[in-house]
């Protein structure tokens, strides 16, 4: 199988490199041309995966032609915020062609998540799917083991792309529910950022585990109201993936939020910290949705209010009591 991987960040490189090494045919896109000649010429991208060999198996190009003509998958790896102008400046050459989204956010322009953008660009879904779970880009490409959730709206054709990327050490499960894992994927960076504020600011584990419970709970909330199932959100690309990223420090979106924690609120501007955009939409889409995220607002007041981290935290502990579960 000819796959084409679209952007080369950590995340589209450490697909192309665990794909390349499983026997598939890479092509992977790169916006940067110095990255696809190091990517051809030393076999490896030392901007965003340095120390990680390339196999012979992948082949680098700034050629969006090149990179999706002959592709039989393409895997779309590009930022959110950038993705919604490159599907529409490439309609024709992605048209008809499966295409999996590996991306996590939600467009701030739009609020729309990026299934959605795909269906108003290309008025259909059957190609469309979603690779979404607790993955690591560093820990995917030192072949550690892993699995993530591919969603599709076709049970059959889901089934069949679950079955040929399945390998040894990254394992897929099936989904019929696109918004649900995508949503799981975009909302838990925001939950990632609060844990990492009040990590930064050392609240201690008790914390940690309350922001990430409760944190699951307004992710549930918000993804109901907007039509996805809400077991999704216990699987791999809900809780599974929240929990990874509230707690692993590979994380982007945890560090920013233990710099801001820890007063620094330094951002290394290379990586995308898909979070900080997310937060946005979601302040706009829980108003208007009348959905209570208190967390979720606690880091938009931090980030886009310049209120204290301690402000917000002793006002999330002065809520009205409530029932747990709801
Ligand atoms: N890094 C991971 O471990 C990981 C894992 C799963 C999912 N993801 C998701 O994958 C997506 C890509 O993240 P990443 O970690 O590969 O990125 P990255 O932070 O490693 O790299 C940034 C990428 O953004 C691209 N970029 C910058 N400006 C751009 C523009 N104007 N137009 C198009 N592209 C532009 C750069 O070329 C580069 O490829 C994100 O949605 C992220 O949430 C990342
Ligand atoms: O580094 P982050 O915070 O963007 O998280 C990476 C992945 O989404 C973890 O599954």
């Amino acid at each position: 199988m000819k796959l084409s991987i679209l952007g080369s960040g950590s995340w589209g490189s450490a697909l192309a490199v665990h794909f390349g090494r499983n026997g598939f045919s890479v092509i992977q896109w790169c916006r940067e041309p110095e990255i696809s000649e190091e990517i051809n010429k030393k076999r490896e991208n030392s901007v965003f995966l340095e120390g990680v060999t390339y196999p012979e198996s992948v082949r680098a190009t700034n050629s969006p032609q090149e990179a999706i003509g002959e592709a039989d998958v393409v895997l779309s790896v590009i930022p959110t915020q950038f993705t919604a102008d490159f599907w529409k400046k490439h309609e024709e050459l992605l048209r008809g062609k499966p295409l999996i989204c590996a991306s996590k956010g939600i467009d701030v322009k739009s609020l729309k998540t990026l299934s959605q953008i795909y269906f108003q660009i290309f008025g259909a879904c059957e190609n469309y799917f979603v690779l979404s779970g607790p993955t690591f880009a560093k820990e995917i490409a030192s072949g550690l083991p892993a699995a993530a959730v591919i969603a599709g709206i076709e049970e059959e054709k889901t089934l069949q792309l679950v079955k040929a990327l399945n390998t040894k050490t990254f394992r897929f499960y099936a989904s019929g529910d696109v918004l649900g894992v995508e949503l799981g994927g975009a909302l838990k960076n925001v939950i990632a950022i609060a844990t990492g504020i009040a990590d930064g600011m050392g609240l201690g584990n008790n914390a940690r585990a309350a922001l990430i419970t409760r944190g699951l709970h307004e992710i549930r909330r918000l993804g109901k109201a907007m039509g996805a199932k809400e077991e999704t959100f216990y699987g791999l690309s809900g809780v599974g993936d929240l929990v990874l990223t509230c707690t692993g420090n590979l994380s982007r979106n945890r560090q920013f939020g233990l710099s801001i924690g820890r007063g620094e609120g330094k951002v290394d501007e290379k990586y995308v910290v898909e979070g900080v955009y997310t937060v946005k939409a979601v302040h706009q889409l829980s108003r208007k949705l009348k959905v209570e995220m208190p967390i979720s607002e606690a880091v938009y007041k931090v980030i886009y209010e310049g209120r204290k981290p301690v402000e917000v935290m002793e006002e999330l502990l002065s809520r009205p009591v409530k029932e747990e579960n709801c």
